[in-house]
């Protein structure tokens, strides 16, 4: 009798290839860097990038950071907006209006978290929607449940990318991603799902985990929670790619997945750090050159 592929696996216990995110985003960014002289030589455009800071959470300052480093390595021009954390919301959407305005700007970013007292969806709002590169925005939200979104956001974006580079196949396999924030978890269904898998939402808090995450061909985790994912949670085979970003308090940066015991059942799988982090700014990247490409193209079109 004919062993099931489960049983071979079982035996045979596999060490995950690693999906190396670093080596993906190098070469995106070889691509825009491309796109960037394209422009510059058609049109004598460079693409223009608004980053928006409210105060001085350490965590958002090192995203920052990185972000504006990596448009400096494609030949973006990024302009930094910094307020301090009890800022009225008012003059942070005054700026954002007036970068709305500014044609020398495709994207327009507000860093996550803002402090309490401000009102995310009057500020997302603000943002023209042919500029929210982070695909936050209501108009941007509703292209992704219809198909064909302008902005697709970075983090799920990226997570495409990934799986596409490793040859993963999407149509028709089992997708399960747990956790269901606005900026990773829906978004991600939703692609997946466009992409005809069968996609499963789970939670951190989801009664028995274990018996949606075992039936994952591909599994995303994106919950926030050290060890979530244990090794026997992960079916024999499945791709699995951690969103998690946790910093332990011995300072270790670690994901969602206990690595090395879901390696030992998973094909393909991505580390933290170096998975699906440098693919998150690289996918700003591609969205602030692709809104300008289309800003140059508009033009060109009206005249
Ligand atoms: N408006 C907005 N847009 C965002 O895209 C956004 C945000 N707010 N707020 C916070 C999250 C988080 N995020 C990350 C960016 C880079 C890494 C990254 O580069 N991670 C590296 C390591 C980072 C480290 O060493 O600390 C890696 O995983 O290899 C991770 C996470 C973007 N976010
Ligand atoms: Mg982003």
């Amino acid at each position: 009798m004919s062993k099931t592929i489960d049983t071979i696996l079982s035996e045979h216990p596999m060490t995950a290839t690693i999906i190396d995110g670093k080596s993906v985003a190098a070469k995106v960014r070889l691509d825009c860097r491309a796109r960037v002289d394209d422009l510059k030589a058609r049109y004598g455009v460079s693409p223009g990038l608004a980053v928006l800071m409210v105060g001085d959470d350490p965590a958002s300052a090192v995203y920052v950071r990185k972000k504006i480093q990596a448009c400096a390595d494609v030949g973006i021009r990024s302009h930094k907006f910094l307020f301090s954390r009890d800022e009225k919301q008012s003059v942070l959407i005054d700026k954002i209006r007036e970068l709305s305005a500014d044609p020398r700007i495709h994207g327009i970013l507000v860093q996550l978290p803002l402090p309490k007292h401000f009102d995310l969806k009057e500020v997302l709002g603000a943002i023209d929607q042919e500029k929210d590169v982070d695909g936050f925005h209501l108009y941007n939200v509703g292209g992704l449940v219809v198909g064909g979104t302008v902005f697709p956001p970075c983090t799920p974006y990226g997570v495409m990318l990934l799986l596409d580079n490793s040859g993963v196949e999407i149509a028709g396999r089992n997708a399960v991603v747990v956790g269901a924030s606005n900026i990773v978890g829906k978004p991600m269904a939703l692609m997946l799902m466009q992409r005809e898998a069968t996609v499963s939402v789970c939670h951190a808090r989801t009664r028995d985990l274990a018996q949606f995450t075992i039936l994952a061909d591909i599994l995303v985790v994106a919950a926030g929670c050290p060890n979530l994912i244990t090794g026997p949670m992960v079916k024999s085979g499945a791709v699995v790619i951690d969103v998690g970003i946790n910093r332990l308090a011995n300072g270790q940066l670690v994901g969602d997945c206990d690595f090395e015991a879901v390696r030992r059942r998973a094909s393909m799988i991505t580390p933290v750090p170096g998975g699906v982090g440098p693919m998150t700014v690289t996918m700003l990247l591609v969205n602030t050159i692709s809104s300008a490409e289309r800003a140059c193209t508009q033009v060109l079109q009206a005249s």
